[in-house]
């Protein structure tokens, strides 16, 4: 046997290995990255590094819920529409002053909405049911119902109190979280660096997006859709183009790489092709090969290594595996890297939509598009959902998770589901 035929049986001897254990392989070189201060305006879908104690009560005093008069509840208890009750008004508290007297019984004071509600006052009565009368140059207002206590007033803690966990860290940073970090005054926030991601393609069939179609060639669809995910997962995706199938090339270009990025992900040439190079390349003996073959279809070839500390995900040229590598793989990784406090996608419990019959001797993630009705969940499989299959990514929302040892699935049955990020495409 020559020395080519022993690397050719040993790039066929690979050793699959299951995806949970794939995955906690790969996770365990995806070390969370330091931290940096942006601007609240910036913070959004960045990951919360510390947690977020209340820094006083939310609200911090006890506010008006109405436009009227603050009084004291048990002052109108007697009171009907013959009889009104009569308090005279001794202050008038606008938005953003602070009361210049405490009710005593007997008084009221004009408080508008959000305003700082006196001490000594249990109640805020709208002033639409109330009548203002001017006598011996005192003003008073008239109520012609029992009030009850407590009654438009928020008092102060009521959202959150002092010291109270608002948010914690590994929180994705959205909307409601800028509003309560914008509330405490928290105008620079903590997050993790965003890790630097290297995307590179392999194949000498590949043109770039601008160019001429050619006889033979394919267009690099994989490395603008795997721009496009890193960014969604939050990574900063550095572009480094495709190159021919070259092993030379492929080391230097992975070497570089490694070097200055915090992951680098490649595209092709993992399988057991003459120029599957990246399959040869994590062969080699300059780093750890974390694994070689997933039981799972698609992206069975899906690789991983570890070089100089630092990991790099081979995936799979087909674009489907390569959709399905990423999600499984890259996107738990680069949420570690921020600090994500949940980094796998969400698994969902769901009924079939439709029958899917194939089946196979791995775990199949099926991409599929959800459906809600009637408050249930259903998956529809996409209509072809093969590895080598493009067009149907932009079609699913969700992976559906067949196990190996089902014998095809029927509409109606139940399925655990990954949920994908972003809308239901529906
Ligand atoms: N003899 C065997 N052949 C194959 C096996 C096997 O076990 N034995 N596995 C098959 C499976 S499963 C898969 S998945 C593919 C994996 O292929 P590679 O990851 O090595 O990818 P390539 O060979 O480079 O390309 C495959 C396919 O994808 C197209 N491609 C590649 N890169 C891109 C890109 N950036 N953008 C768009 N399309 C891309 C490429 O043109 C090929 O058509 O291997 C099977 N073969
Ligand atoms: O490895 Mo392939 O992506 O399973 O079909
Ligand atoms: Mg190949």
């Amino acid at each position: 046997m020559n020395n080519r035929d022993n690397m050719q049986d040993h790039k066929f001897q690979r050793k699959a290995i299951q995806v949970k254990e794939a995955q906690a392989r790969v996770m365990q070189y995806a070390k969370v990255l330091g931290i940096e201060e942006v601007p609240l305006s910036q913070s959004c879908g960045r990951y919360l590094a510390e947690p977020v104690n209340a820094p006083h009560p939310f609200p911090a005093f006890n506010r008006s819920g109405m436009d009227g008069f603050a009084i004291i509840a048990a002052d109108t208890q007697e009171c009907n529409a013959e009889n009104p009750v009569w308090l005279e008004v001794i202050d008038n508290i606008p938005c953003g002053a602070v009361p210049s007297a405490d009710l005593t019984p007997g008084t009221a004071a004009r408080i508008m909405t959000g305003a700082q509600v006196p001490e000594g006052a249990d109640a805020v009565v709208m002033i639409e049911i109330t009548e203002s009368r001017d006598r011996d140059g005192k003003t008073f207002v008239l109520l012609r119902k029992p009030q009850l206590a407590g009654s438009n007033i928020t008092p102060r803690g009521f959202e959150l109190k002092e010291g109270q966990l608002v948010l914690p860290a590994g929180r994705l940073i959205a909307a409601g979280d800028i509003a309560v970090l914008a509330a405490f005054g928290i105008h620079m926030v903590k997050v993790h660096r965003r890790p630097k991601i290297a995307i590179f393609a392999t194949g000498s069939e590949l043109l770039a997006v601008d160019e001429p179609l050619q006889p033979g060639k394919v267009r690099n669809s994989n490395s603008p859709m795997l721009e496009a995910l890193v960014r969604e997962a939050g990574g900063e995706a550095v572009m480094l183009g495709a190159i021919a199938d070259d092993l030379e090339l492929a080391r230097s270009k992975v070497q570089m790489a490694l070097e200055t990025h915090d992951l680098v992900i490649t595209t092709g040439g993992v399988s057991v092709g003459d120029y599957d190079i990246m399959g040869d390349l994590v062969r080699e003996k300059t780093g750890e090969m974390l694994f070689n073959k997933v039981t799972m279809r698609p992206g069975s070839v899906t690789t991983a290594a570890v070089r100089g500390g630092k990991l790099l995900l081979a995936l799979s040229g087909n674009p489907g595996a390569c959709f399905v590598g990423f999600q499984l793989f890259a996107r738990p990784v680069i949420s570690l890297m921020l600090g994500a406090a949940q980094p796998l996608l969400p698994e969902w419990t769901a009924f079939m939509g439709a029958d899917y019959t194939k089946v196979n001797n791995y775990t199949r993630f099926v991409r599929a598009r959800l459906e809600i009705r009637d408050g249930s969940i259903y998956a529809y499989p996409a209509g072809i959902d093969e590895s080598s299959v493009m067009v149907t990514i932009k079609d699913s929302d969700c992976l559906i998770i067949v196990p190996p040892e089902a014998r095809g699935l029927a509409a109606g049955d139940r399925v655990k589901i990954l949920k994908l990020p972003g809308e239901i495409v529906g």
